[in-house]
């Protein structure tokens, strides 16, 4: 039996309700969320197998899971590499920015080229915030993600794909099919388009929550962050 999914505008009442009667901060959901994402690529490509790891972020919370997982990756022992060309302006993201620059991990400008000196790339472009077309400057980094034989974990979602019907039917991300997805507290409608290996991670929802929203909290093991699951989201 598939888990149940969480549409765009579920996921976002719900960060909004952990944030205010919740309670949580949203360094907390961050920092879990990107925690969670730093175990995913732990699993899926130990850094014995090659330690370099490009991380693409986004302007929105995607891409502050994606510092926050860089940061973790660099203490596993990775050497990331951070392409984060829509720097916000707010404290939280400065402050997980200047962390990642005292562990002397680089920023760099250009994706493309970034690319061709890494082993496996994580996805935190966009999350279930993301419509429309791409703007720039990222479909050169959907283009980027879409040829390259890298192994890559996405965020949340395949960015450019639309959260409830999945990838573009043609053109820019039609072609962008992640080995690696993990779905922050519950996978979205597009995982019925994934065909990869695909694991839920934010281990920080209540069983109250989860009933409100109608979702099923997978079984976490011991002291980990993530499940894997089917890749259309049923149990293994
Ligand atoms: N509930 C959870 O488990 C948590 C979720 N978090 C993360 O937060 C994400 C959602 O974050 P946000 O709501 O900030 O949004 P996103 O990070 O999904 O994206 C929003 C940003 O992307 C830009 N954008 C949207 N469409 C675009 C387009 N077509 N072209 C170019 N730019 C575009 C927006 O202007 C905005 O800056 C989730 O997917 C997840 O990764 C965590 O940080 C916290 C905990
Ligand atoms: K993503």
């Amino acid at each position: 039996m598939a888990f149940k999914t969480l549409s765009a505008k579920a996921a976002a009442a719900l960060d909004k309700e952990l944030m205010s009667t919740g309670a949580f901060s949203i360094d907390q959901l961050m920092e879990l969320a990107g925690l969670s994402v730093s175990q995913v690529v732990y699993r899926v490509h130990p850094p014995n197998k090659g330690n370099r790891v490009l991380v693409a972020c986004g302007p929105g919370n995607n891409g502050g899971d994606g510092l926050v997982a860089a940061r973790h990756l660099r203490h596993y022992g990775y050497m990331p590499t951070i392409y984060y060309p829509k720097r916000s302006k707010n404290e939280l993201y400065q402050r997980l920015a200047k962390q990642l620059e005292d562990l002397d991990v680089p920023f760099v400008d250009d994706f493309p080229t970034a690319i061709n000196s890494t082993d496996h790339i994580v996805d935190a472009v966009f999350g279930f915030s993301f419509s429309g077309e791409v703007r720039e400057p990222f479909p050169a980094v959907i283009r980027a993600m879409e040829e390259t034989k890298l192994p890559v974990t996405s965020v949340d979602a395949p960015s450019s794909w639309n959260i409830e019907t999945g990838p573009p039917e043609s053109g820019l991300g039609s072609k962008f099919h992640p080995g690696f997805l993990i779905s922050l507290t519950a996978p979205k409608p597009l995982v019925k388009h994934f065909k990869g290996r695909h694991f839920v991670g934010g281990r920080f929802v209540s069983s109250a929550i989860a009933k409100k929203y109608d979702f099923e909290i997978p079984e976490y093991k011991g002291i980990d962050q993530i499940v894997e699951v089917g890749s259309g989201g049923e149990r293994l």
